[in-house]
């Protein structure tokens, strides 16, 4: 059997090496001359799953996408020839729930403002909402969330409508899936119009989808309105940003709010147990037999818990400034976006931290943050 697979996707030896020989490309560069032999394509989102590419594939018998997102995958086309596919629903919640966290503690600390008591809208309360959610109210946020299809299937949670939250919030996050049709359609969902109905001083956070805000209008906003904080990790236009809009942003990343070590090895291993069973296999080896040792595993602290405290435990975790400086500097190099994806730092999850405290026991709020709360 051969796998071809993004070479962008860990340990795929380790998962996928007894059961095929893999052949790795760059993402980007994964067309229909390198599936003509494939048995399964194994991607991530920056590889067009699109009609000519399935059409080359004759042998092919299972699309695995490493990703929350399917925008990149043709499903119609798919289901046409009978190939089974799946993404990694979930692999990358906590990461990006973290991400938001870190974002809004270090931006927060700059700013010297404090976080407690302000409201978040939290648009898409899917995977990656609800992690920041759970986050965002262990801290002390009033947060809003705006589903429409979730209402619609009768989560019992509490919703409100896209224009109410965005009227109400301090800090908008968004997350949703890129759908450009049906009912909740969410191309430029944040479009000019609603953008400019922001509070005064909002913060705006992006780790969806770039073409969910209308980034021309979101330029053109922040130079009328520098009051306006934008935390952005997702851009239109990817891998070549608008320029610009980095540059005005208080946090630019490259799309990278779901790469924790932790998130990419779930995903290829939520996509080995969906190709084990499809291939009438046992079950596969347990996840955490492939996830290395966090360089930093405990801290122990006795200092009282603030929102300071927590900034700087959150970037021992990840150094969300780093990323952004490198950000900035690589990306006006030829290839920069892409490279800093394929190179990300090592960076862990919240959970691969134990915290504990000097003469008491460590308060519950790191473990509702996402830590391993020392017992
Ligand atoms: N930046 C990153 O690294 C990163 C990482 C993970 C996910 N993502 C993106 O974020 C998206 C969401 O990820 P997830 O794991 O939370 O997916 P999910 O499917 O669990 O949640 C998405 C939620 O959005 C809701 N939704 C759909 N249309 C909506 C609309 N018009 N208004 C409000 N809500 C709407 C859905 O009902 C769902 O509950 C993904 O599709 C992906 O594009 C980006
Ligand atoms: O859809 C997702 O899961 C995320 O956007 C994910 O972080 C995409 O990462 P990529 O596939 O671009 O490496």
């Amino acid at each position: 059997m051969i796998i071809v697979a993004d070479e962008n996707m860990p340990a795929l030896d380790a998962m996928f090496g007894h059961l095929a020989e893999i052949r790795c490309y760059p993402g980007r560069g994964i067309g229909p001359e390198q599936v003509r032999d494939a048995d399964v394509l194994l991607v991530r989102s920056v590889t067009q799953v699109n009609q000519a590419l399935i059409d080359a594939a004759e042998k092919l018998k299972f699309v695995g996408t490493a990703t929350i997102g399917f925008d990149h995958i043709d499903v119609a086309a798919l289901a046409a020839r009978e190939i089974p596919w799946s993404n990694a629903p979930g692999c990358n919640a906590e990461a990006v729930g973290e991400y938001v966290l870190t974002a809004l503690l270090t931006l927060a600390q700059r700013l010297s403002v404090s976080l407690e008591g302000k409201t978040l809208a939290v648009i898409g309360a899917g995977n990656t909402g609800s992690a920041t959610a759970r986050r965002a109210q262990a801290l002390g946020m009033q947060v809003l969330l705006c589903d429409p299809p979730l209402q619609a299937a009768g989560d019992p949670r509490q919703f409100e409508s896209l224009d109410a939250v965005l009227a109400a919030a301090d800090i908008v996050s968004c997350h949703v899936p890129l759908v450009r049709d049906g009912a909740h359609p969410t191309w430029h969902l944040l479009d000019e119009t609603r953008l400019n109905g922001l509070k005064p001083d909002a913060w705006l956070v992006n780790a969806c989808r770039g073409e969910v805000v209308d980034n021309r209008a979101l330029l053109a906003l922040k130079q009328a309105r520098p009051d306006l904080k934008l935390i952005l990790d997702v851009w239109e236009g990817e891998p070549s940003p608008m320029a610009e809009l980095v540059e005005v942003s208080e946090i630019a990343t490259p799309h990278i709010a779901g790469y924790s070590v932790e998130a990419k090895l779930r995903g290829n291993w939520m996509l080995l147990e969906v190709l084990a069973k499809q291939l009438g296999l046992g079950p596969v080896a347990e996840f955490s037999r492939f996830v290395p040792e966090a360089e930093i595993a405990s801290v122990r602290v006795s200092a009282a818990v603030n929102q300071s405290l927590l900034a700087r435990v959150a970037r021992l975790v990840y150094d969300i400034d780093s990323e952004d400086r490198r950000f900035r500097q690589w990306l006006a190099q030829p290839g920069g976006f892409d490279r800093q994806r394929k190179a990300h730092l090592n960076r862990r999850e919240f959970l691969s931290l134990t915290v504990g405290h000097s003469g008491q026991a460590a308060p519950d709020l790191w473990s509702e943050l996402g830590f391993n709360k020392e017992r």
